[in-house]
């Protein structure tokens, strides 16, 4: 039976070489692209088909960081397919990133200097903002339009009888103690990035509590330190410029500096072919790539604890509460505006 796989952000970087690697792996698939971009989406489409022709590669437009736009393409996906084997949540965002000169020197003279490279620990900060659904963009990016999506899907990742598999990319930069229970989107810190990130990982851990006996199985994957759009807009590029030889040179050093989308896919691609029970729940999937340029997945254990994210679970339960009758209002204002309209006219 041909496999159904959904990839968020799949237009660039780890997303679309992701799909690359997928559509080479089985012929069979039936990929969808859903991307916020249409112009974008519809580039890496045909530079997906150019490299496999008569590929079944489907485009989706989803805005992760809008409710409204997550809850119409949640609509659109169950009347186009009525299962869904694999849904990469990889879209994310990392806006108006600064580094800490002074921590990065310090690092660099000090022992920390492969966890700074591998995690950039203490070294990032962003500045974030609310969005017009009045969540923080980060938060609402990288991880409830993502959960949002998940619960509109429950129907097609729920079914009896049929596994269904969530694959996150995550960061070695979560991080505990950038991410606070009470300020679960971070409105107060400068490290929504890493917060976020954090977050995605309580809640993989909290999904497979509450959903394996029902088919679905999520995990946890860092793509280690990839060449992006992302990564490109932490440093002006004249910076980049300089320092890629650096960055090359480091590589022989740490396995974390994966550099090329298609490392940085390893651990993502490699979840493909695993069976559900080989998975561990409490385990993130770090792509790494050795001096030599071979890539492998290694498994190690995230910082994570069930109390803590039993209780974030259920905070976003009941902001998806809030966030739900919020959109509803909005409907019904926007319908009465309508029908205003059409008598006036
Ligand atoms: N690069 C790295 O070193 C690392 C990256 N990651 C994670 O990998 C993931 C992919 O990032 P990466 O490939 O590096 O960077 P890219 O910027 O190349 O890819 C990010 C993708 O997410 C999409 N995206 C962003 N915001 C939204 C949105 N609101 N709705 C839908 N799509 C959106 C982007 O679309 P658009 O083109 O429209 O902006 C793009 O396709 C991210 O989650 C990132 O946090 C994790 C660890 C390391
Ligand atoms: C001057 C030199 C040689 C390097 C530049 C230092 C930083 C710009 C760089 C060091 C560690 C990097 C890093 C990331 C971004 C760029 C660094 C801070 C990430 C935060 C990118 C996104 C992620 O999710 C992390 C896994 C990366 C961790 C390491």
């Amino acid at each position: 039976m041909e496999k159904v796989v959904l990839v968020t952000g799949a237009n660039s970087g780890i997303g679309l070489a992701l799909c690359e690697r997928l559509l080479t792996e089985d012929r069979q698939l039936r990929l969808c692209l859903a991307c916020r971009n249409t112009q974008r989406a519809e580039a890496a489409r045909a530079a997906l088909l150019t490299s496999h022709s008569g590929a079944r590669v489907d485009l989706l437009h989803l805005d992760v960081g809008s409710v409204l736009s997550v809850l119409s393409a949640a609509q659109e996906i169950k009347a186009r397919y009525n299962r869904l084997d694999f849904l990469y949540l990889n879209a994310g965002i990392m806006p108006n990133p600064a580094v800490d000169i002074r921590a990065f020197f310090t690092g660099f003279f000090s022992r920390n200097i492969i966890n700074m490279f591998a995690t950039a620990e203490g070294l990032l900060t962003q500045q974030d903002r609310p969005n017009s659904d009045g969540l923080q963009e980060v938060f609402a990016t990288n991880l409830f339009g993502h959960f949002l999506l998940i619960r509109e899907l429950e129907p097609l990742l729920c079914q009896p009888g049929h596994a269904s598999r969530l694959i996150w990319t995550s960061s070695s930069n979560a991080r505990r103690s950038a991410f606070s229970i009470e300020d679960i989107q971070h409105r107060k810190g400068k490290e929504p990035y890493s917060s976020s990130k954090y977050a995605s990982d309580l809640l993989s851990l909290a999904l497979n509590r509450h959903k394996n006996n029902q088919g679905l199985f999520s995990s946890v994957t860092c793509p280690g330190l990839v060449m992006t759009n992302l990564t490109y807009g932490i440093l002006p590029s004249f910076l980049w410029t300089l320092i890629m030889p650096i960055m090359w040179l480091i590589r022989i050093f740490t396995n974390t500096f994966t550099l090329t989308p298609y490392n940085g896919a390893e651990a993502l691609h490699h979840l493909f072919s695993q069976k559900p029970e080989s998975l561990d729940p409490r385990a993130k999937y770090h792509s790494l790539t050795s001096g030599f340029g071979n890539n492998y997945t290694e498994t190690r254990q995230m910082d994570v604890d069930d109390e803590m994210s039993e209780v974030f679970f259920s905070k976003l339960l009941q902001l998806e509460k809030v966030v739900r009758s919020k959109q509803s209002q909005r409907n019904a204002e926007d319908k009465a505006n309508q029908q205003y309209v059409h008598h006036a006219e």
